[in-house]
């Protein structure tokens, strides 16, 4: 099954749009994981295995392991989300992006080395960057749109010129492009942050039902109403509403997986009142 039918299905399933971001920070991990060496596998799979029924999907983000050194608790940790909760996509976030050649092994890196279901991708250098995971049929591409860091306007704001001869800016051109351009396989979705509510309405009315990936609820403060209210498809759908923080760390003390597990049900509950 592919990526966004996979989705879907699980839309339908958790009745959730709430994706669980994986972030792991070892100095905020609860005392019990002081001196084990496998902490960050463990600790993660724990939030796993709490929030798993009340998520969409699940984002590791790698640089989070990457710098701990920690790859190969990040490659155990999707093979666990696979072998125990089969059916719920796991999306990478590596945000990658390079000339063709070397595409082609991010393209690896994120799908085979990792085995993950879908992938974020920076289209700055255009379309034969992405085109590696855009070939891969089964797998999505995640492009990222209007990201939700408080510096996004300064490039994603400037204006352009589209094929059709008129001036919008860039993100609305990346959305267009994506859209009309790269989905051949149906396999595209973009990232579009909830800290950005009139440009989510925006893209949503580009893109039609085509998945947004929406972070910036919880620990950025983006607000989940006018998310949803903003960037829905008319079946009340299309959004994976991304949270790490706010939820990885509700709690560190012994109740840990019960805060995320509640933190969870809490942003999917609330999603779920305005759809
Ligand atoms: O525009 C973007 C794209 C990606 N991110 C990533 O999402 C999470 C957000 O973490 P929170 O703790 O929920 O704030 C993090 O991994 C970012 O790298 C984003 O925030 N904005």
């Amino acid at each position: 099954m592919n990526f966004i039918t996979a989705l879907k299905h699980r839309w339908r399933d958790a009745d959730s749009l709430v994706c669980v971001g994986l972030d792991p920070e070892p100095a905020r991990f609860p005392q019990k994981f002081a001196d084990n060496p496998d902490a960050v596998f463990a600790f993660c799979r724990d939030i796993v295995d709490a929030t798993a029924e009340y998520a969409c999907s699940f984002k590791p983000q790698i640089a989070h392991f990457a710098a701990l050194g920690a790859e190969d608790a990040l490659a155990r940790l999707v093979a666990h989300v696979h072998a125990r909760h089969p059916g719920v996509p796991v999306i990478l976030d590596s945000k990658r992006g390079d000339i063709g050649s070397t595409a082609q092994h991010y393209a690896g890196e994120a799908f085979d080395r990792y085995a993950a279901d879908a992938v974020t991708a920076n289209p700055y250098l255009g379309r034969d960057s992405v085109q590696p995971f855009l070939d891969r049929a089964d797998r999505g591409v995640v492009v990222l749109c209007r990201t939700s860091n408080p510096g996004a306007g300064d490039l994603q704001d400037l204006l352009v010129q589209s094929d059709d001869g008129v001036a919008r800016p860039l993100y609305q051109h990346v959305a267009q492009k994506v859209a009309r351009d790269w989905n051949g396989h149906g396999n595209c979705a973009l990232v579009v942050g909830a800290t950005w509510p009139a440009q989510l309405r925006e893209v949503r009315a580009i893109v039609g039902e085509m998945p947004l990936l929406v972070p910036g609820v919880g620990a950025q403060g983006g607000d989940v109403e006018a998310v949803v209210s903003n960037a829905r498809t008319s079946d009340g759908t299309g959004l994976i509403v991304s949270s790490s923080r706010a939820i990885l760390y509700a709690s560190n003390g012994g109740d840990y997986t019960e805060a995320a597990a509640q933190a969870a049900k809490s942003l999917r509950d609330e999603i779920n009142r305005h759809r």
